[in-house]
């Protein structure tokens, strides 16, 4: 084989992995097994949404997430291992995907530190079942990525996912890496925002406004003879466009236009994306402490100063807001100590978007070693805020009132690493993407005192800021 004179610097640099690649293969020869090598090397900052705009390809499997702050950021592009559930124990049989995958991943460097853990990323449908067999996405989907490229608070790491066995070409390995090292160092940022007219594309409510005012005020009588405290009633509008959505560029102008919120993107593989911004945490956890958000409570940003103030005081005095805000506080703590945990409810805030508002309440509390973040994440969805109350009679109500699957829309989706770490959003102010067409999904809360045409207007103001971001 020739190694080229590139190759052989970075050989000679990595002196380090070039034996623990040969130690792998050793041992993958000695107990005739096959490994994953997770080879994690530090490069110079990137932007990993322009690595994801070059490298990812819209028909393999792969993930974009990106916290509020914007200083963490990940793109996992293709898979290694991939596993995809239906049914009642999807989260449980993903935790268990998650262990055999442990035993085999071998890590380098071996420092047990968060940013050279593996990583997984994980996607849930709303509902354990889909009614409709043609929805893009399986109730659970997870995978470890072939790529990623992490960005954290400056410092960048790229994370290589290998199988070694015994016929492993070890020098070829390192070649491909360092390939992929200069790919992605050459590349070119380009935060370029390109936010077209909105009207030119064919719009339709899949459910009508008329229909939904219906469901709203049904919906309110089930509420006031007691049967429900609250329900999520979400509709969805479907865009086509004369040309393909451009993914990366829509984006790129989501992070722009909604920089306090979690930016993700993921795909199946087969050439449909699922893309949001989304306001809302289901969990965060970093070194055993958890946050989640209870989110629930809207009212418009004004136009002006004094008008936008105006609207949050209404919404931080309104009873009804207040009631359906506490519902999903009650939840969350109750769910959380059910799980043995000690939630404590921090200071309630205001959470300010682009164009809407809303009751914000942190909640946090610290995870024993045992706890792993699906079980936490089983525990909490879905909670009133995008379910209702209870939610198991909320959940059989949607599915009487809804006429489209809500798939990804309003579930968890996010990444686990191998020390516990995880961040996980509620997946809305979403769209599922699929060539020219896009569906967009918007729900609201509906609780006694609801108005049906308050509420689709919150609908059309949550969709909208969607909708500006597609190109
Ligand atoms: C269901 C959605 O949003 C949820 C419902 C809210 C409400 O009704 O006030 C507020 C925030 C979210 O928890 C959505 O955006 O689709």
């Amino acid at each position: 084989m020739t190694v080229s004179p590139c190759t052989a610097d970075f050989l000679i640099c990595n002196k380090e992995l070039y034996n623990f690649l040969l130690a792998a293969q050793q041992y993958c020869l000695e107990n005739n097994c096959q490994r994953i090598a997770n080879i994690s090397l530090a490069i110079d900052p990137v932007d990993p949404l322009t690595i994801f705009a070059n490298l990812a390809s819209v028909n393999q499997i792969n993930f974009y997430w990106q916290n509020p702050s914007q200083k963490e950021a990940i793109a996992a592009i293709d898979s290694i291992e991939k596993l995809e559930f239906t049914g009642e124990e999807r989260f449980k049989e993903s935790e268990e995907f998650i262990n055999q995958c442990r035993k085999k991943i071998l890590c380098f460097p071996r420092d047990n530190s968060s940013q050279s853990s593996p990583v997984f990323f994980c996607s849930f449908g709303f509902f354990d079942r889909n009614i409709n067999q043609n929805y893009p996405f399986a109730e659970a989907n997870i995978f470890l990525p072939r790529w990623q490229i992490s960005y954290n608070h400056g410092k960048c790491t790229l994370i290589a996912n290998i199988i070694i066995n015994a016929r492993a070409d070890i020098h070829k390995i390192i070649q491909k890496i360092w390939v992929k090292i200069q790919e992605i160092t050459n590349l070119k940022y380009s935060g370029e925002i390109n936010i077209l007219d909105s009207n030119k594309y064919i719009k339709k409510a899949v459910t009508s406004p008329s229909k939904f005012k219906l469901s709203v005020l049904s919906a309110l009588n089930t509420i006031n003879s007691n049967y429900l405290n609250k329900i999520v009633l979400a509709n969805a509008l479907d865009v086509i466009s004369n040309n393909n959505f451009d993914l990366f560029q829509s984006l790129k102008n989501l992070r722009y236009l909604h920089p306090n919120c979690y930016i993700f993107s993921t795909s199946n593989g087969r050439g449909q994306n699922f893309i949001g911004a989304s306001p809302e945490r289901l969990i965060s956890i970093r070194k055993q402490q958890l946050i989640t958000d209870a989110l629930a409570g809207s009212a418009p940003r004004g136009q002006t100063p004094a008008e936008d103030a105006a609207s949050a005081d209404r919404l931080i005095s309104s009873q009804k807001e207040r009631h359906e805000h506490s519902l999903v506080i009650d939840f969350i703590t109750q769910s959380l100590s059910e799980l043995g945990l000690s939630p404590e409810i921090l200071k309630p805030r205001l959470r300010r978007l682009s164009n809407i508002q809303h009751l914000w309440t942190p909640i946090q509390a610290t995870i024993p070693q045992n706890v792993h973040p699906l079980q936490i994440v089983a525990q909490l969805h879905p909670t009133p805020a995008v379910a209702g109350t209870a939610p198991d009679l909320a959940c059989k109500e949607i599915r009487r009132y809804e006429n489209f699957e809500r798939g990804l829309y309003a579930a968890p989706l996010g990444w686990i690493d191998l020390l516990g770490n995880s961040d996980f959003v509620v997946g809305i102010r979403s769209a599922l993407i699929d060539g020219e067409r896009a569906r967009l999904y918007a729900g609201a809360g509906i609780v006694s005192g609801s108005d049906p045409d308050k509420e689709i207007a919150e609908i059309q103001l949550k969709l909208q800021a969607l909708l500006k971001a597609l190109v």
